[in-house]
């Protein structure tokens, strides 16, 4: 087991990071020449469908799985050179764990501090400390095998957290959730970011994800087909923007007006609303907006129709299974 705790370090290069990584089994690339950083403080979505390469690859950077080849660094002490300094720096939430059905929350965190050895009042602070911050504390008595998936949930998130690790590596921990305890990671998972930890997060579900992460890496098949923030990768499948332009009367002559704009296209008309498709970037839409107050129009709504998030993730993936 481990029986180091973290040191903060003046390190101010990326806490997560792949580089070129892979791994095969046999003749499948479970994780082929994947890159990405993730910078202090940020939470990094990884999403893609099942057999993608997502626990592949987080087990890798957690030290329990070798690449075939490339490099994975925690706070830049590589997963595979340097493993037990790397498991004193990071926490891992495990797409299942184990549970002992006798076994308290308290006695359970218990366990795990110590393995990370955790002494003294430095123990009893962190197990009060995680007992409040996964809201457990009117649970902390209650065996394992009494608790629902979400507690499960919180108690193994806990787990990661015992030893205060600045790096969190998090397989699917929203999986079986539901709406309410979504809500609640959600907000866990910000103000674990918010107080300075460097989170990885996976899912199967872009929409999961989309409020909690600064950035998203979308994988399948092994490789990373899209990363940045969601707005510009929903910018990059979505070089023009639809608009929709609702008008009190006379949506012929705003049409007319519309069309004219050199950046516009496709401009239809239903009734009082108008659909057309412009340029990405804000000038051409300050452009239309000027042009039709100026000849007096009476708009009602303006709104983009921006693809859902749905359809950016249909659209980068292919719905391959390996
Ligand atoms: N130990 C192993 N032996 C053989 N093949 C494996 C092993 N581990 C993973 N794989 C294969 O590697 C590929 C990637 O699996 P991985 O579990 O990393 O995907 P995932 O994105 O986490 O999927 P899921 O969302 O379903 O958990 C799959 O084809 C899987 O069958």
């Amino acid at each position: 087991m481990i029986a180091t705790t973290y040191q903060a370090t003046s390190y101010a290069g990326p806490m997560i990071e792949l580089n070129s990584l892979c791994r095969t089994f046999g003749t499948t690339h479970a994780v082929d020449n994947v890159s990405f950083a993730v910078p202090k403080g940020s939470v990094f979505g990884y999403i893609g469908p099942n057999g993608a390469g997502k626990t592949t690859s987080m087990r890798i950077l957690s030290t329990l799985e070798l690449p075939t080849s490339g490099e994975a660094y925690i706070e830049g002490l590589s997963s595979v050179n340097d493993p037990d300094r790397v498991r004193g720096r990071l926490g891992f939430m495990p797409d299942g764990f184990g549970t002992y059905g006798d076994t308290n929350c308290i006695e359970y965190l218990d366990f795990f501090a110590r393995s990370y050895g955790l002494v003294g009042r430095e123990r009893i602070r962190r197990l009060r400390w995680v007992i409040d911050f996964t809201g457990l504390r009117p649970l902390a008595t209650k065996p394992m095998r009494g608790l629902s998936k979400g507690m499960r949930q919180r108690l193994c998130l806990g787990r990661a957290l015992i030893h205060d690790p600045p790096v969190l590596v998090l397989d699917e921990p929203a999986a079986g959730l539901d709406p309410r305890a979504r809500i609640e990671l959600r907000h866990i998972i910000r103000s674990l970011a918010a107080e300075g930890k460097t989170i990885l997060i996976s899912s199967h579900i872009l929409t999961e994800l989309a409020e909690m992460c600064d950035r998203v890496g979308i994988i399948e098949r092994g490789r990373l087909l899209a990363t940045g923030t969601v707005g510009e990768i929903r910018r990059t499948l979505q070089p023009h923007r639809e608009i929709l332009v609702r008008v009190a009367s006379d949506a012929a002559r705003a049409a007319e007006l519309i069309s004219q704009h050199e950046q516009t296209k496709d401009v239809k008309t239903v009734d009082s609303i108008i659909r057309f498709s412009i340029d990405d970037g804000d000038a051409p839409q300050i452009e239309i907006l000027r042009l039709l107050c100026d000849a007096r129009v009476d708009v009602l709504e303006y709104s983009p129709c921006d693809h859902s998030l749905e359809d950016v993730f249909l659209q980068v993936t292919k719905g391959h299974v390996q």
